[in-house]
């Protein structure tokens, strides 16, 4: 529990004694964190934000202005059912210990609570792929709309679901749509997923994305595995470990020239070439640029010059706090388009052609990763040497 100021002390304790948990002190401002006991409800845990848009700010309330989502509420007034807020303040709460221990904490346990495994490989499904989270059996789905603390998906192709599920007998959780920098999100939140993940157990996470292909003898449809990345916007200081270090993922210092697991790149190798996909099969460099805007030609050059295979806007933001937190990763980009490199060609990247190449490749890559999962040596993380049901 962190340390509280004495009116947020005396908060913590009223809200205890109603059934709210987990206040959590943020800046000089507190906030309520809350397993709101309900009578009817059950548990249920919101967040601040859930908080502010669906609390009953009604006019008989002496607090008669509702809260704007980006409001931190200052005064909570609590009764057995109801909770009000007061928000004096348009401050919006700045840097990563909002999505820090406390909060994915709360969030995993929330999930674990409803959720039929205790996963441990979880896979990140990028523009139009979202088809690998269908394979899994025995589905518990979550909207992200309905996760506390969890972001919303705001990107056609992303559909916005957790699914909880076992492959190939492996007990697996998938994001079915993932977060991006260009959707505004602080970039502590976009990735805060993986911090869940590891929460909840998670060894391996696997990831997808769609690419642009910068590298001339890629066709659209290749299947990159990614060996190593390009953090451009970390050049630029945006990095998901920038602010305070939280030790109890990691270290301040994390080595990032083993991001990508050699042998589950060498796997992947061999479970596309029994499959029949060498063909189409890469390994490469994956450059991440902060989007939304595709590149520009002088920038397909310059990206290739400095050694990038792929370009995309997502990825290695998650491979960063899952390796932070000591996941093992694995990455895929789809070759969704070709980066346009020359002035005189008519061809203009979009994203109609990603969700559609995604949509044509789907079935082998949905076939390669699962292959793979089936052979991920997790087992001797099963408890009881049975999968983790929880
Ligand atoms: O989530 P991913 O990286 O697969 O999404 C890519 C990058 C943009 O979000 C979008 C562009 O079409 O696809
Ligand atoms: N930045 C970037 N992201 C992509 N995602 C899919 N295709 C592309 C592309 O050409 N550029």
């Amino acid at each position: 529990m962190v340390a509280l100021p004495p009116a947020g002390r005396r908060l913590f304790e009223k809200g205890r004694r109603l059934g709210l948990h987990n206040l959590v002190e943020v800046g000089k401002v507190c906030y309520v964190l809350a397993v709101w006991r309900q009578r009817d409800e059950g548990r249920k845990l919101i967040s601040p934000q859930d908080l502010i848009s669906r609390s009953p700010c009604t006019s008989a309330s002496r607090y008669h202005s509702r809260p704007k989502v980006n409001q931190v509420p200052t005064k909570v007034a609590l009764n057995r059912t109801s909770l009000y807020l007061h928000c004096m303040s348009t401050k919006v709460v700045q840097g990563s210990r909002r999505y820090g221990y406390e909060e994915c904490k709360a969030t995993a346990d929330w999930l674990l609570d409803q959720a039929p495994v205790r996963p441990l490989v979880g896979i990140v499904c990028g523009s139009g792929l979202g088809g690998l989270a269908d394979m899994l059996k025995d589905q518990k789905i979550f909207n992200y709309g309905d996760i506390p603390n969890f972001p919303k998906s705001t990107v056609h192709g992303h559909a916005g679901r957790l699914v909880f599920g076992t492959l190939k007998g492996k007990p697996c959780v998938c994001m079915q749509g993932r977060f991006h920098l260009y959707e505004g999100y602080p970039i502590q939140k976009i990735t805060m997923p993986m911090r869940i993940f590891k929460l909840m157990g998670v060894k391996t996470v696997i990831l997808t994305n769609a690419a642009g292909g910068l590298n001339q003898d890629y066709k659209v449809g290749d299947v990159m595995i990614i060996k190593d990345h390009i953090n451009m916007p970390g050049f630029a200081g945006i990095n998901p470990l920038s602010g305070p270090n939280e030790e109890s993922f990691g270290t301040r210092f994390p080595c990032m020239s083993d991001a990508y697991d050699r042998k589950l790149q060498q796997l992947a190798q061999e479970v596309g070439a029994e499959l029949g996909y060498s063909d189409f099969l890469r390994e490469g460099v994956y450059c991440v640029l902060g989007g939304p805007s595709f590149e520009t030609i002088a920038e397909c050059r310059m990206l290739t010059r400095l050694g990038a295979d792929a370009v995309g806007m997502s990825t290695v933001h998650e491979v960063i706090v899952a390796r932070h937190c000591g996941m093992q990763v694995f990455a895929l980009s789809l070759i969704t388009n070709q980066a346009v490199m020359d002035y005189d060609s008519h061809e203009k990247a979009n994203h109609e052609e990603v969700l559609q190449t995604g949509e044509q490749r789907s079935l082998q890559l949905v076939k390669l990763v699962s292959t793979m999962v089936a052979r991920l040596d997790v087992a001797s993380d099963y408890t009881n040497g049975e999968a983790h049901h929880c």
